[in-house]
């Protein structure tokens, strides 16, 4: 995720909306300077043609009685007047009176009055000049246009504060989103995105993305519902696959019985116990009498069948979940006899014999008479695995030797 900071789309419309009313104020203000300077303009043009032709005729009667004092009286109050800055009055004899600012002499903007004679209309006897006062025109066109412009410029940011806060209102929720998104984990993944948008709000296409949104969540929830009942349904198929490889991998398909895999893998564990907790463990070799014969006498079938029958008979008589048989090879069989004592071992095995010597098999609607011979050994602490397990092998090989159907040990 990118770790540029995030600015406010509401904040950035106010700047734009901003800056253009702004450069839109400034033109409108443009061309309403041009509008009021010709205003202005046309404004003082006419208080000075109204001042000049108000004075015209009592300066006519002062320049004709040739009274300067009066003459400069008149002219000092015209020049006193708004919009005047500067009046100049030459009479045809040659003499010139002037009053107001010197700073506004610009004859070539005056405008001019012919002074007539009282006394003979048509003639004239001077002429009086009356000049603007540019700084009075300029302040007046200044104070036009800048009330103007104010007035442009608080429109202006009052309108944008205004769509600033309507921006903020309107915008809000996409925050409210873009921080719930943004936090969005696979664990809070179907967390349901809510956005209060008020009583009266009519929908729009924010609430299109929130609702594109919800179903979203909702399709992404159903999928991973679906997607865990399947890993259930799964692993509950490996789990029962697991097991019966596990017991396939640990039992003789034939007997039912451990094989001699597990054998090897679990003596040690057994070995080690007794050790440690300084208890007995013994083993018995049980071992099919003249097996072959059966084999050859009634067929390999049959001879299945006896194995079957005879690991029944070891496993009859030993403890369930303590002693465990294994199938160690061919027709030999290994019982395992956790806190079992040398006599205890022995005692079981003559049972086994006795059991299997007095119970005759029918195999196929035969009968079978079977014995198996047996080597009893107990484990001695700290004696080697192997010594031990040959120790009890050598017991049944001395069965055997001395005639069969026998435990040894
Ligand atoms: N039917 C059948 N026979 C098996 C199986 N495994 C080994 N055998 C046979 O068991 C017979 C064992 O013969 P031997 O080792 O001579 O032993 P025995 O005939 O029992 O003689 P003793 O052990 O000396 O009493 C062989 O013929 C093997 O073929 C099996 O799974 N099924």
């Amino acid at each position: 995720m990118s770790e540029t900071p995030a600015h406010s789309i509401a904040a950035r419309l106010a700047r734009r909306i901003l800056l253009y009313a702004t450069a839109c104020a400034l033109l409108i203000g443009g061309v309403q300077t041009l509008h009021l300077w010709q205003e202005v303009k046309q404004r003082f043009a006419r208080s000075i043609e109204a001042v000049g032709l108000t004075h015209v005729p009592l300066l006519s009667v002062a320049v004709w009685d040739i009274e300067p004092d009066a003459i400069r009286r008149q002219l000092n109050q015209l020049a006193s007047q708004h919009a005047i800055g500067h009046v100049r009055l030459v009479t045809d004899v040659g003499r010139v009176f002037e009053a107001g600012d010197p700073d506004a002499l610009d004859y070539a903007e005056a405008r001019r009055f012919d002074v007539p004679n009282p006394t003979r209309q048509g003639e004239r006897i001077g002429t009086l000049e009356i000049v603007a006062d540019t700084r009075a025109f300029y302040r007046e066109l200044a104070t036009t246009v800048g009330v103007g412009l104010l007035g442009y410029g608080v429109l202006t940011l009052l309108m944008c504060g205004m769509i600033l806060v309507a921006l903020r209102r309107e915008l809000g929720p996409l925050r409210h989103i873009a921080e719930f998104v943004k936090t969005l984990s696979p664990e809070r993944l179907t967390t349901p995105l809510t956005v209060d948008r008020g009583p009266r709000h009519q929908r729009d296409e924010i609430d299109l993305v929130v609702e594109g949104f919800q179903i979203l969540q909702r399709g992404i929830d159903g999928h991973i519902r679906d997607l865990d009942h399947q890993v259930a349904a799964r692993t509950r198929d490996l789990e029962g696959a697991l097991a019966s490889i596990r017991a396939l991998s640990t039992t003789d398909t034939l007997t039912g019985c451990f094989n001699r895999r597990l054998f090897d893998e679990r003596i040690a564990d057994e070995v080690e116990r007794a050790d440690r907790y300084a208890r007995p463990l013994a083993i018995v070799f049980a071992d099919a009498d003249h097996f072959k014969r059966i084999n050859d006498t009634w067929g390999h079938n049959a001879g299945d069948e006896v194995l079957r029958a005879f690991s029944a008979s070891l496993k009859a008589q030993v403890r369930d979940h303590i002693d465990w048989v294994v199938r160690y090879g061919g027709e030999e069989f290994v019982v395992v006899l956790p806190e079992t004592t040398l006599d205890q071992a022995r005692a079981l095995a003559e049972r086994i014999r006795v059991a299997v010597e007095s119970e005759p098999l029918t195999i196929n609607d035969k009968p079978i008479h079977l014995t198996a011979s047996f080597g009893v050994a107990q484990y001695s602490p700290g004696e080697a695995l192997a010594d031990w397990i040959d120790r009890a092998d050598k017991w049944l090989y001395l069965a055997k030797e001395q005639g069969r159907n026998r435990v040894c040990g």
